[in-house]
């Protein structure tokens, strides 16, 4: 039985409206222009703070703003789960391979309490043995430490993969030698140039993608 680690943005659930809805609260504090749900989607999977960092940059706004535009994401971000939804497929993957008996985790850049509220809202906690967020070390992927802790956290040792959706989640498997699984349907920004060891488009064929691992 493997470990399965999975991303969350992009991959589990489509999450970019409630995002948009931050950004846009804040932009529009600051009397500057909204996001379109595609910048929403691309400034996604790095954490909060590049993504900010993209805020300011595609507004053309005073880098000083950075730490309370931060500090304002952050006070948004648990309450905001009510436009998000899971991929289709996704809980009843999701319970069947824990019932299957192989150990669930999550590595994701979104910072730990706003990824267990949302995730405790739509009634996914439970199959996770171990959640890693953004915030949960002092780096975030593509760093490969939080893959790594995810892994190193669970109660066993066998076969690692990680299932993610980004260029982001590709590098930092990469950098933790762990095999990558691709969820083509997420937030990546190009089509090409990752490096995976599969894809898949739809949650009900991910149990078939993972019997190919040992
Ligand atoms: O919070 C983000 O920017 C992305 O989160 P993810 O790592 O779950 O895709
Ligand atoms: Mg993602």
């Amino acid at each position: 039985m493997a470990r399965i680690v999975f991303d969350l943005d992009g991959t589990l659930i489509d999450s970019a409206r409630d995002v948009q809805g931050i950004a846009n609260a804040i932009l529009s504090e600051l009397e500057s222009r909204p996001l379109s749900l595609s910048e929403a989607r691309r400034f996604m999977g790095e954490g909060v703070p590049i993504f900010v960092d993209r805020m300011i940059a595609s507004r053309e706004l005073d880098e000083a703003l950075r730490p309370r535009m931060v500090e304002r994401f952050l006070a948004l971000y648990e309450a905001a789960v009510e436009l998000t939804r899971p991929y289709p497929g996704v809980a009843e993957t999701l319970h069947a391979l824990a019932r299957d008996g192989h150990h669930l985790g999550l590595c994701t850049n979104k910072p730990e309490a706003p990824a267990r509220a949302v995730l405790r809202h739509l009634g996914l906690e439970e199959p996770f043995e171990i959640i890693v967020g953004g915030d949960t070390l002092d780096c975030r992927k593509p760093n490969p430490a939080p893959l790594r802790a995810a892994f190193d956290r669970m109660a066993t040792t066998s076969t690692r993969i990680y299932v993610g959706d980004s260029e982001t989640d590709a590098e930092c498997a990469l950098r933790a030698d762990v095999p990558f699984v691709l969820f083509t349907e997420g937030y990546r920004k190009g089509k090409g140039g990752m490096t995976c060891r599969a894809a898949f488009s739809s949650f009900t064929e991910l149990p078939q993608v993972l019997e190919g691992f040992a």
